[in-house]
């Protein structure tokens, strides 16, 4: 058995409007998506939230609402990839470019989706609206969904 790898994606939100960053190196490159990246040793996955988002972003965050569970299993890869989807929307400092990502508010109808990971479009509409979701996307490569189940849920999974 191969132990999942634990990721974190962080959605900042206002009224109408979600940070979003270009990632522009790395896993996901070229895609516009929330901050987040992998939980390190010795440290929780909220704390690991809140580094990532701090390093990628520049804002700081005391308090993060997790929201979303998704698995991602990659044809050929025996290791699943369990994303942790937080958001926030109280925060301190001020929207940075980073090595990593580009940050940059979009307004919550104009989410660039066709540039964005293929499952976001069926899972941001649930964010959005402020639901909790939990989903497994089996992909082939980086673009095609082979299958997928997603459903809002009450809680998540612990
Ligand atoms: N299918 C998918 N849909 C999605 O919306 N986000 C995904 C995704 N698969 C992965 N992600 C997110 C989770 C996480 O925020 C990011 C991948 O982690 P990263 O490669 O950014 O890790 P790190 O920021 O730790 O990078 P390094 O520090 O360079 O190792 O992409
Ligand atoms: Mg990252
Ligand atoms: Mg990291």
């Amino acid at each position: 058995m191969v132990a999942n790898k634990v990721l974190t994606l962080v959605l900042i939100r206002e009224a109408s409007r979600v940070l979003l960053g270009m990632k522009k190196r790395g896993f996901g490159e070229g895609r516009w998506n929330g901050f987040g990246g992998k939980v390190e040793k010795g440290e929780t996955i909220l704390q690991g939230a809140i580094r990532e988002l701090r390093e990628e972003s520049g804002l700081q965050v005391t308090h993060l609402d997790e929201v979303g569970r998704l698995m991602f299993e990659f044809i050929g890869d025996p290791q699943l990839l369990e994303v942790h989807v937080f958001t926030g929307t109280k925060y301190t400092g001020v929207p940075t470019e980073t090595n990593e990502m580009r940050p940059c508010w979009y307004a919550v109808d104009k989410i660039p989706l066709k540039e964005m990971w293929p499952d976001d479009k069926y899972w941001f509409p649930m964010f959005l609206k402020g639901s909790k979701f939990s989903g497994y996307f089996k992909f082939e490569g980086h673009n095609k969904i082979l299958e997928y189940d997603l459903k809002e849920v009450e809680k998540l999974p612990e």
